[in-house]
């Protein structure tokens, strides 16, 4: 090896080292006070590395923390469904809107992915499997009603009572990210949309490339475009370190590599295995195919990342384009991500309609019900995508969990809400499912497998003596 490709190996060996523990109770304590969710802590310990403790008691169904999205993505099917905002995955536009938009795309053929999850509880996702595109029969609308919902010319009765905030447009004008506010637009904009952004006024490379790396990662798998975000994150986090270090004038140099650590840090704290290594079998795979079906994972990445590298490759960051940072970066996904679901203000609007008082329900209902007719079961699809959440990310599994991913009805954004499932006493470990826990034992511990660990949680080893 020369000595360019020795730095480089040191540079990633150094991005993929765990923290000194102190860096990461420091990092930790912060984002917890930033939060506001000071009846928890986060402690480390030999056996299963980081966890989540209550610093006070919680009650049944209090909020144990809300917490804000690291990176995270709407499915890339999901976007035909529903209009949100790229930053926060608020709702946006109008009922109007968002029901002119989804039967505009399904009178194309284009309808997205619903699991038909009835309840509000959020799934702990680093196994499943991406949703296909679906079409179903429908009662189709003309295109110019369509089309005049959609722009604003005709109104539904009632849908003031759901005020949505107007779409605003990306900055770099690419006409695929849309946002609920400017704060929103300008976060993400600074954050990781000017390296990704399609738009004339992108900072990317090449905005061919780019293009061919989010076909590319639509027509393969979309975990790709949180990685790329990911990516992104830590280049303008490290620009932005530079600056700042420039501007101050510092007397005492610091080296290139330290910035780059510091810009990583906040993906350097969750718990990471190489994609390719983590990643389930899926059923339909024959074991002794899964060396087979590992290589076929890792040149998919690494198809990927070629084509990433075109976009927007930085020489001082080089060591993020490597395949070892990119297997583990989509690894941590694998095994930290949770769904990220936001409810859909057209399925409470429909309700209400549906709740008014018969007097004015049926002059009501004249209008809406070619709508929902149109819809049909799709009219309530929720935005739907995966996301990374420092905190949350640090919750150890249990078969008999305390606390649960739960979406309130206020909860409408794409934040992560833990609530608990019972009381949970002072210095108690906060723990959540990872899977479906009453699945018998031998299926809950093959799936959980998956994760790298055998589970002993008192449940199992209860179970485990009757097996
Ligand atoms: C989402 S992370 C949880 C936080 C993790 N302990 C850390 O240090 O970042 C998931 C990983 O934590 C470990 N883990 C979670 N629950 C566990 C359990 N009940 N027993 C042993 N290891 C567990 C496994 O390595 C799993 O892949």
């Amino acid at each position: 090896m020369d000595s360019v490709s020795d730095n480089l190996s040191g540079e990633v060996a150094a991005l993929l080292a765990p923290l000194p523990s102190l860096q990461v109770q420091e990092y930790f304590n912060q984002l917890i006070t930033s939060r506001s969710c000071n009846g928890i802590e986060v402690k480390q310990n030999l056996s299963n590395g980081k966890g989540v403790y209550a610093k006070s008691e919680f009650k049944e169904d209090e909020l144990i923390l809300k917490d804000q999205i690291l990176v995270g993505i709407q499915h890339s099917s999901n976007k035909v469904d529903c209009l949100v905002c790229s930053f926060c995955f608020r709702f946006i536009g109008s009922i109007e809107k968002q029901i002119g938009r989804k039967l505009y795309f399904k009178n194309m053929g284009l309808s997205g992915c619903c699991d038909g999850e009835e309840d509000d509880c959020v799934k702990y996702n680093g196994n499943e499997e991406q949703c296909g595109a679906s079409s179903s029969n429908h009662n189709s609308l003309p295109q110019e009603v369509v089309s005049s919902l959609m722009n604003g010319e005709m109104a539904l009765p009632y849908t003031d009572k759901f005020p949505l905030p107007s779409p605003l447009s990306c900055p770099g004008r690419c006409q695929e990210a849309f946002y609920c506010s400017e704060s929103c637009a300008k976060t993400d904009w600074e954050t990781s949309h000017s390296l990704l952004c399609t738009g004339e006024r992108s900072e990317t490379i090449s905005r061919e490339a780019l293009g061919e790396f989010i076909q590319h990662a639509n027509d393969t798998n979309d975990i790709f475009l949180l990685a790329a975000k990911t990516i992104a994150f830590t280049i303008l986090r490290y620009r932005k370190l530079k600056a700042e270090y420039v501007n101050k004038q510092a007397k005492q140099s610091v080296s290139k590599q330290s910035l780059l650590l510091e810009a990583w840090k906040p993906v350097s704290i969750g718990y990471k295995r190489r994609w390719w290594d983590c990643i389930a079998l899926p059923d339909d795979v024959d074991p002794s195919d899964e060396g087979a079906f590992r290589k076929q994972i890792k040149d998919l990445a690494c198809n990927s990342l070629e084509l990433l590298k075109a976009a927007i490759f930085d020489k001082e960051c080089e060591a993020l384009f490597s395949l070892e940072i990119y297997g583990n970066i989509i690894g941590m996904f694998e095994l930290n991500n949770l769904d990220l679901v936001v409810a859909s203000p057209v399925e409470d609007y429909f309700l209400y309609i549906d709740d008014l008082p018969d007097a004015v329900k049926e002059e009501a209902e004249e209008i809406t019900r070619p709508f929902l007719d149109a819809l049909g079961d799709e009219y309530s699809d929720c935005c739907q995508g995966t996301a990374f959440f420092p905190l949350q990310s640090c919750m150890n599994h249990s078969c008999c969990p305390n606390a649960k991913a739960f979406k309130r009805e206020v909860d409408r954004d794409g934040q992560a809400v833990i609530i608990a499932l019972r009381r949970i006493s002072k210095n108690e470990e906060v723990t959540i499912s990872y899977i479906d826990e009453e699945l018998p034992y031998k299926e809950r511990q093959a799936l959980l497998a998956d994760y790298g660990f055998s589970c002993k949680c008192p449940k199992c080893l209860q179970d485990s003596s009757i097996a």
